[in-house]
């Protein structure tokens, strides 16, 4: 089967969160199951840098205003097509956003062109390769199926996977000519949002399956809760809603071969954490003792319960803990964790910024990983700790719900235990699980054990690979 890939994130050529480890993991896995995905991404210029010898495949000499073309590279496994439109996507700053952390005004426009191309894809522009199905994440590729229904083209099934249905793509009206998009495709079961003009609603409506990244998370969904306004829309798909929790690339994440872990390491041989834990302490200017390291590893943001870390962070020193921060992004929470550091040197260290080696080397030196998000819809650092042996403490929330098994007496006695959860999301919810990570971490025999279970769980891509095959397979065998 061939299907369209279409993500604005793909991972290892641009990465700002957890949809680029999916979108760049998942085509890999999926030809196991003789699913043949090419993958569209923008031609931002981190990946223009990074692509060799690219094959000029399309032109679109107006695309929503703009030339464009389409180049076919492979990079690492990943057969990709990058929408080159320097108009669009040669700029400073990030995928989103400008050097100054504003969102680019013209969002709307560079992922209604990327969509716009994706379904000029589907439709059979591209010589010589027709998808069978097209495969689209979050708000900014979720235009691609409205194009598919407005545009007078072949109908292919598509699927929308939500990563976080909190980032909706939401503009106002005044846009939607600039969509070139047919009149009646502003209203209720199109993109028309209350009278605004909804990317991830217009997907919504018109993709032929919804996935979101795990079970909990598709039930969570349904609630005005978490649905963020869009549940309604939601409950109306519920016969096509499939929650199926993402996986992790086990090459890219193994701490036997890991190249930035200094000491590799297997569950057998955990002491060699060791050496990977002082490597961290020396970073992050920490004491070298046996108190446990518990690390953070996030966007700094009210989703991620970031607040809450820098609120108890006092009282994690208190307890005998020690703290590590990795992240980036609200100024209050960055300035809030680095005033907690310069209260504690030597037991809490904080590093602001994007930096991927070092979040491999702290889930393989520190003794756990805290994400105490108030919701995750799947969230892929816990599934890192598990496989590296630094123990989730989690949220009982979303993803990290379907992923953590808690050590209660019942799993501690059945050995299954591989983390702890938590709930309420609060300040004292936290710092009870804090507690009892602390007690288990006082029984070496005990924490091994965690540990040892956790590095056994399986995440990788296997099982949720086929689950997606099997939703292609349904989808094309219906001929939607
Ligand atoms: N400062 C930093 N330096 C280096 N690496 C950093 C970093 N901050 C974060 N990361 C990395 O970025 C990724 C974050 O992925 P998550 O799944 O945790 O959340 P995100 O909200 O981005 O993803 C959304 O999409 C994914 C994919 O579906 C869902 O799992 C998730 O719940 C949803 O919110 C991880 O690979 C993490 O290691």
């Amino acid at each position: 089967m061939k299907v369209l890939s279409v993500s604005s994130e793909v991972f290892p050529l641009i990465k700002t969160g957890g949809l680029a480890d999916v979108s760049g993991a998942l085509p890999i896995t999926l030809k196991d199951f003789e699913v043949e995905t090419k993958t569209l991404l923008p031609g931002y210029p981190a990946v223009m840098k990074v692509i060799r010898d690219p094959v000029v495949r399309l032109e679109f000499p107006d695309l929503l205003g703009e030339r464009a073309t389409v180049l076919e590279v492979e990079h690492e496994g990943l057969d990709l097509l990058v929408l080159d439109a320097p108009a669009y996507y040669d700029r400073p700053g990030g995928p989103y956003l400008d050097p100054l952390g504003k969102d680019y005004p013209d969002n709307w426009r560079r992922f209604a062109a990327l969509s716009l191309a994706a379904s000029e894809i589907a439709a059979g522009l591209l010589p010589g390769w027709r998808p069978d199905l097209v495969h689209t994440h979050d708000w900014q590729a979720a235009l691609t199926s409205v194009y598919m229904r407005y545009y007078p083209t072949p109908e292919l099934p598509s699927v929308l996977t939500i990563h976080n249905i909190a980032f909706q793509g939401q503009f106002g009206s005044d846009i939607f000519p600039g969509l070139r998009l047919p009149d009646h495709a502003f209203a209720v079961d199109g993109i028309e949002y209350y009278g605004t003009v909804g990317f991830l609603k217009g997907g919504l409506q018109t993709a032929h399956a919804v996935t979101t990244v795990s079970p909990t998370y598709a039930d969570e969904i349904l609630t005005p809760e978490f649905g963020m306004g869009l549940e309604g829309v939601i409950a109306t798909r519920i016969d096509d809603l499939h929650g199926i929790v993402n996986g992790i690339d086990t090459d890219v994440w193994n701490p036997a071969t890991d190249p930035v872990v200094h000491t590799h390491y297997g569950p057998t041989t955990l002491k060699n954490r060791e050496e990977n834990r002082r490597s961290i302490a020396e970073f992050f200017h920490l004491d070298n003792d046996d108190a446990p390291i518990f690390c953070v590893i996030s966007r700094l943001t009210w989703q991620k319960g970031m607040d809450i870390v820098a609120n108890v962070a006092d009282q994690i020193v208190a307890m005998g803990g020690k703290l590590v921060v990795l992240g980036s992004g609200e100024a209050a929470l960055e300035g809030a964790l680095l005033a907690s550091a310069s209260r504690h040197p030597g037991r809490i260290g904080v590093s602001i910024g994007y930096n991927e080696p070092m979040s491999h080397l702290m889930q393989a030196g520190c003794d756990a990983i805290i994400i105490p998000s108030r919701f995750e819809p799947c969230g892929l650092t816990q599934l890192y700790g598990l496989r590296y042996g630094c123990v989730p403490i989690v949220a009982r929330t979303g993803g990290l719900n379907d992923t953590v098994i808690d050590a209660n007496h019942a799993a501690l006695a059945a050995k299954v235990a591989t983390g702890i959860q938590f709930s309420p999301v609060t300040e004292t919810g936290m710092l009870q699980a804090i507690r009892r990570a602390m007690h288990f971490y006082a029984d070496r025999k005990l924490w091994t054990q965690l540990q040892k279970q956790g590095m056994k769980s399986d995440v990788s891509w296997e099982k949720s690979a086929e689950r997606y095959a099997a939703l292609y397979s349904s989808l094309v065998s219906k001929g939607m």
